[in-house]
């Protein structure tokens, strides 16, 4: 150890710098005015014209409205900013009618955070919620609570003279019956919380890229993360767009972890999700799982948009260099986000369309990719969108470094990562696109007897859409893991509103009006079922993929598979022709011919519910329909 001083240690300086009094010194008297001088006035937070700040008055008056009990004749006193800041000045107390108050909530403020920046929702989860942190990329990790994904029995829609005759109702459909009064008494504990917290976050955003179906919505939530969250995944307005934001058309109030009453009617679990399309709001219970508000949004769609002869649809979409278009549908894990997300591809988005007269629009300005077992080989372009602004959900992350540890599942299987759109370096901005050439149906067959790839005609693609089928393995229970086929109508059943039988009518309009391609493709097992075989190799499947798009698959040569009657092709180009036919790739043919028939029985007994069903003008399509499915 060198301790003799002339180590070469650096020699510390105690005589100040002769030009300490010059040019490198604030120009600041106390600590005070020295930060004062860190923050110019941001022009979000308050926009000034002339020498008057606009649109802050307007927009708190309107928020105190959308915030108002309805008991009351006026809504809570709002102040903007934040109540901690120190020297925070009160910008503008707004509305609450000059009225005394008869209550203690009548008396206080509750601040509002109006459209922060993500830089500000970091500080505001990093300072207040515990479970916040930055990783080594630079996301925001954190935990959605106690739910770690969608509560769909605790869905409920207000059947009242607009939805009665008009929704789907009764077996097969999402939306559970409750009344108008249930409604206002869990709409009432929800802004009897959010009004009792210091400061609540208050998103102004829009929905659907096609400007002459934008959905101007308000998102109320108590958390940071939520307030990022659709931050992220809702599309962002211009400052302008704001300022003319006027009232918006839908309104959520999410309470989180607050909980429902028990003792309310209709109530079976501490969590409600509840919608009143007359009232056009939602209101959120018990639950912090922030995809609530994004498929909340996406079921308001599903009524608003059909009015509108817009079809609506659960599936990412992308779009080739040369423009070929084309929409991937299925279920939740079957390859939406991860299939339309292409390095050679444009991506116009990856969960929520609309298929209108004029083409295709991303309904949101976000992508919500799984996380699991994410590996930057295989997923690059999500891999890199995980940086900061992104928000990770329930992801488990070394304790020093900050790095992710993909692979752990100790939270959930169910781990997400929410950005914007142009976090993906292809993303096609406006997210807009023509008509889609190519409709793929993804099943992720556990089973491991549909075939890779399949082409479909018409009747075929709307059989396989009704039926809206995939398998994915049973949770991660210790003991026997057996595949559990899942049918849900237009691979989005959850989101409903209408019957499905109206939405596949529209889609097979559309279909056939712009001459697309039906394909099915099995993003699952091959070998054998879940447990003997294994899952499809994501690059076969990209590989599949391309050869749709190129056009290259429709001119193959094809063969027809016994029960199925699927067209099968004989070659892709760079996957192995063996796995093409599913009983190559078992060695037990009759275990495979066994299991064909078994899920082929339970198709014939998911679509009996649609047997009563018409779709098109004649009957001749809904014919072919019921003759496209099984035989045996
Ligand atoms: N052959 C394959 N094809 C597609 N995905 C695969 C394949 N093999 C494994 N995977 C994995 O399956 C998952 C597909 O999930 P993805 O996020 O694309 O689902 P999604 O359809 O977008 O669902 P959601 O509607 O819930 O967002 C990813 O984790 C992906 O890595
Ligand atoms: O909504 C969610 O939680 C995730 C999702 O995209 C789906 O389930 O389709
Ligand atoms: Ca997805
Ligand atoms: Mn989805």
């Amino acid at each position: 150890m060198a301790e003799n001083g002339k180590s070469g240690l650096r020699q510390i300086r105690t005589a100040a710098p002769e030009d300490e009094s010059s040019s490198n010194t604030v120009k600041a008297k106390t600590i005070d005015e020295l930060h004062s001088l860190q923050k110019k006035r941001s022009e979000l937070n308050s926009p000034v014209v002339g020498d008057r700040v606009v649109g802050l008055e307007q927009q708190l008056q309107s928020i105190s409205a959308t915030l108002a009990s309805l008991t009351r004749d006026f809504g809570p006193k709002l102040v903007k900013g934040d109540p901690d800041a120190t020297g925070a000045t009160k910008v503008v107390v707004a509305a609450a009618a000059s009225s005394i108050a008869v209550s203690d909530s009548g008396l206080k403020f509750t601040h509002v955070f109006y459209n922060l920046s993500p830089a500000e929702l970091y500080e505001q989860a990093i300072k207040y919620e515990r479970e916040s942190f930055i990783t080594s990329t630079g996301a925001l990790a954190t935990l959605s609570g106690a739910k770690t994904g969608r509560s769909p029995k605790d869905k409920r829609v207000v059947m009242d003279d607009l939805t009665k005759d008009d929704l789907w109702w009764g077996k097969g459909s999402p939306n559970i019956e409750m009344d108008e009064h249930t409604f206002l008494t869990n709409r009432e504990r929800a802004v009897d919380y959010l009004t009792s917290l210091d400061k609540v976050f208050v998103n102004d955003q829009f929905l659907n890229w096609d400007p002459e179906n934008r959905i101007k919505v308000r998102i109320v939530s108590a958390r940071a993360y939520h307030s990022l969250f659709m931050h992220n995944m809702c599309i962002r307005p211009t400052l302008e767009e704001l300022q003319d934001f006027g009232k918006p058309d839908f309104t959520i109030l999410n309470a989180g972890k607050f909980p429902c009453n028990r003792y309310t009617n209709y109530m079976t679990s501490s969590t409600s999700i509840d919608i009143s399309l007359s009232r056009r709001e939602m209101v959120i219970l018990g639950t912090q799982y922030a995809g609530e508000m994004k498929k909340g949004l996406f079921s308001l769609m599903h009524y608003l948009m059909p009015k509108r002869q817009i079809l609506t649809l659960h599936s990412g979409c992308n779009m080739g260099k040369d423009g070929d278009v084309a929409l991937f549908f299925g279920l939740s894990g079957t390859g939406k986000t991860t299939l339309s997300t292409d390095h050679n591809r444009f991506l116009i988005g990856d969960d929520e369309h609309c298929w209108g007269e004029n083409g295709i629009s991303n309904i949101e300005g976000g992508c919500y990719a799984k996380c699991i077992d994410l590996s930057q080989e295989k997923e690059p372009d999500i891999w890199n969108a995980i940086k900061f602004g992104t928000v990770l959900e329930n992801v488990v992350f070394d304790a020093t470094t900050r790095v992710v540890e993909y692979a752990d599942s100790s939270v959930t299987e169910n781990t997400r990562a929410a950005y914007p759109i142009e976090y993906i370096p292809n993303a096609k901005i406006p997210c807009v696109s023509s008509h889609p050439k190519n409709v793929i149906l993804l099943a992720c067959d556990a089973f491991g007897v549909l075939p890779p790839v399949s082409k479909l005609n018409l009747a075929q693609t709307m059989y396989h859409f009704i039926s809206g089928y995939t398998a994915l393995v049973a949770g991660t229970v210790e003991g026997v893991k057996e595949p559990t086929a899942t049918f849900s109508a237009c691979f989005g059943a959850a989101f409903l509103m209408l019957h499905p039988t109206r939405y596949a009518a529209m889609l097979a309009e559309k279909m056939q009006k712009h001459g697309a391609t039906g394909w099915l493709v099995n993003t699952g097992w091959s070998g054998g079922s879940y447990g003997s075989g294994s899952r499809i190799k994501l690059p076969y499947t990209r590989k599949i993929i391309d050869a749709i798009h190129s056009g290259s698959l429709l001119n193959a040569n094809y063969q027809k598979t016994a029960v199925f009657g699927l067209e099968i092709p004989t070659e892709v180009e760079g996957v192995p022709s063996e796995i093409l036919d599913p009983i190559n790739t078992w060695s037990d043919k009759d275990a495979y011919n066994a299991t064909v028939l078994k899920l082929a029985g339970l198709f014939r007994n998911n679509f009996e519910t649609f047997t009563g069903y018409g779709i098109g003008e004649d009957d001749s399509l809904t014919k072919e329909i019921l003759a496209a499915g099984p035989i045996f």
